[in-house]
């Protein structure tokens, strides 16, 4: 029996009666999050049947989105929260349960709902507050679900089933996979599958900004900290994602400094703004990707070994588009409709012989390359279906290399490099219409134009 649960039954009833009767619902939890106790008032208010059998269930189980593991882990109580419970406002309180010496043994949670009245102005201030930092993009909501991950393939499957998983862990996530495989897509389907998911998630592609912004814009500044910042100073994405999730895209991208600060954030979970000297303690949950093979980095001397660990906790691999050619017919037809929803032209349909091209082609450029070659066929279809040539088959030398003794990665150079190349010739050397022809950001394809030589 954990130390709660003997407080709460050694107490006669006498503290379940006090507290019942301090607030309209209140519930405990043990250290491992469980419920240990919750108040009749709180079932009713929550719609659960008198007999369902709570203790010991995951808390997030029966809320999902309770904040009260957060105070177990930091110990930090929080007095005053507004949160939506069955879409009704409540006033709620969390304070963590401590042994003498000071270590947490559980928390409680009491909530007030009736008679708020008086509070009005406050929920209506917070609700107006919180759409305009939604509006501004200052509070990031992710508007993916792991559900919109489209594909049954046994790797896809497995994938989404350790994500979710890993979900209700609160480690650092790193997932790895080539460009266009929806990492960005997992990373906020992780979010909204964690106790995280009213927090904010807030995204960053390292490999997209200017060296020079990149510890500003990550760690934030204070004002005057540097020539050109603003005189308020500016807010770090780190700071922006307390309480939810940061997603530091293109992770292999970042200079030696900046590996040493953010080494400084995943051990210490600390940040020091740009020209502050004022650490200040942060609650994030870092989600990192990358299509680079870090490990070879690492090797390489090129990415810290001790950085790579810290990100390496939890990696989740994303298979290739060619790795699950069995979704291909689903994803096609998930695209398609979402291309006719947002051109509000009908959707197309795909002919045999563009099913068949689909199947066979290499997808360097994966989902994002499906995507983008199927919005191209719907404005280039001539005829009543999609054929190999509206999506550029004919632009594409489909040359399958005849085997060598080369090593994988030497064909995948081959293969990038003519598509590269090719896509470049195409597009008159405009960066921005090859990235988007093959699928990829401007940022990954100036990385491979280097990467590669070209
Ligand atoms: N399994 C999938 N189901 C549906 N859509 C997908 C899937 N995978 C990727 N997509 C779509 O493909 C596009 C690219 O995905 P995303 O940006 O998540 O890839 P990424 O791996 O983060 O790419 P990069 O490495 O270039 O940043 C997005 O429009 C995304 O919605």
């Amino acid at each position: 029996m954990s130390q709660l649960e003997t407080l709460i039954n050694s107490s006669d009833e006498n503290l379940l009666t006090l507290l019942s009767s301090l607030c309209q619902g209140a519930i405990a939890i043990d250290q491992q999050c469980r419920v240990v106790w919750l108040s009749e008032q709180y079932r009713e208010f929550l719609n659960l049947p008198s007999d369902a059998p709570l203790t010991g269930q995951p808390v997030e189980e029966i809320l999902p989105t309770t904040q009260l593991p957060r105070v177990v882990k930091t110990g930090q109580p929080s007095f005053l929260d507004l949160m939506q419970i069955n879409n009704r406002w409540c006033a709620v309180t969390r304070l963590p349960l401590k042994n003498p010496d000071g270590s947490v043994f559980g928390a409680i949670g009491f909530i007030f709902y009736d008679n708020l009245n008086n509070l009005q102005p406050l929920f209506d201030k917070f609700a107006r507050l919180k759409k305009q930092l939604v509006s501004e993009n200052l509070l990031r909501t992710s508007k993916y679900e792991l559900d919109d991950l489209v594909g049954d393939s046994v790797p896809l499957l497995k994938v989404r089933r350790q994500a979710l998983r890993a979900a209700q862990l609160d480690t650092t996530i790193l997932l790895l996979g080539e460009t266009g495989t929806g990492k960005e897509l997992l990373a906020q389907g992780i979010h909204n599958a964690s106790p995280r998911r009213d927090g904010p998630f807030v995204g960053i592609n390292m490999a997209a900004l200017p060296e020079t912004l990149v510890e500003s814009e990550l760690f934030g500044a204070v004002a005057g900290a540097f020539t050109g910042a603003t005189k308020s100073g500016r807010q770090g994405k780190i700071q922006l994602a307390a309480g939810g999730t940061l997603f530091l895209d293109e992770i292999a991208d970042i200079s030696a400094a900046i590996q040493a600060k953010l080494l400084r954030v995943l051990q210490e979970r600390e940040v020091e703004a740009l020209g502050s000297n004022r650490l200040e303690k942060i609650d994030v949950r870092i989600i990192a990707a990358t299509s680079r093979n870090l490990k070879q980095l690492v090797d390489q001397g090129r990415f810290r070994e001790d950085l790579y660990y810290r990100l390496n906790v939890l990696p989740l691999r994303l298979p290739a588009l060619r790795e699950r050619r069995s979704d291909i017919p689903a994803l096609c037809s998930h695209l398609l409709q979402k291309i006719a929803r947002d051109s509000g032209l009908p959707a197309q349909e795909l002919s045999s012989e563009a099913i068949t091209w689909l199947q066979q082609y290499h997808w360097p450029g994966n989902v994002r390359e499906l995507h983008n070659r199927l919005e191209r066929a719907c404005v280039m279809a001539e005829q009543n279906a999609i054929y190999p040539d509206d999506l550029g088959a004919d632009d594409i030398a489909q040359t399958t290399p005849a085997f060598s003794a080369n090593s994988l990665s030497q064909i995948r150079s081959q293969a990038e490099v003519s598509s590269l190349q090719q896509a470049l010739q195409q597009c008159q050397h405009n960066k921005t219409q090859a990235a988007k022809l093959l699928g990829i950001s401007r940022a990954t394809l100036y990385n491979r134009i280097k990467r590669l030589k070209l």
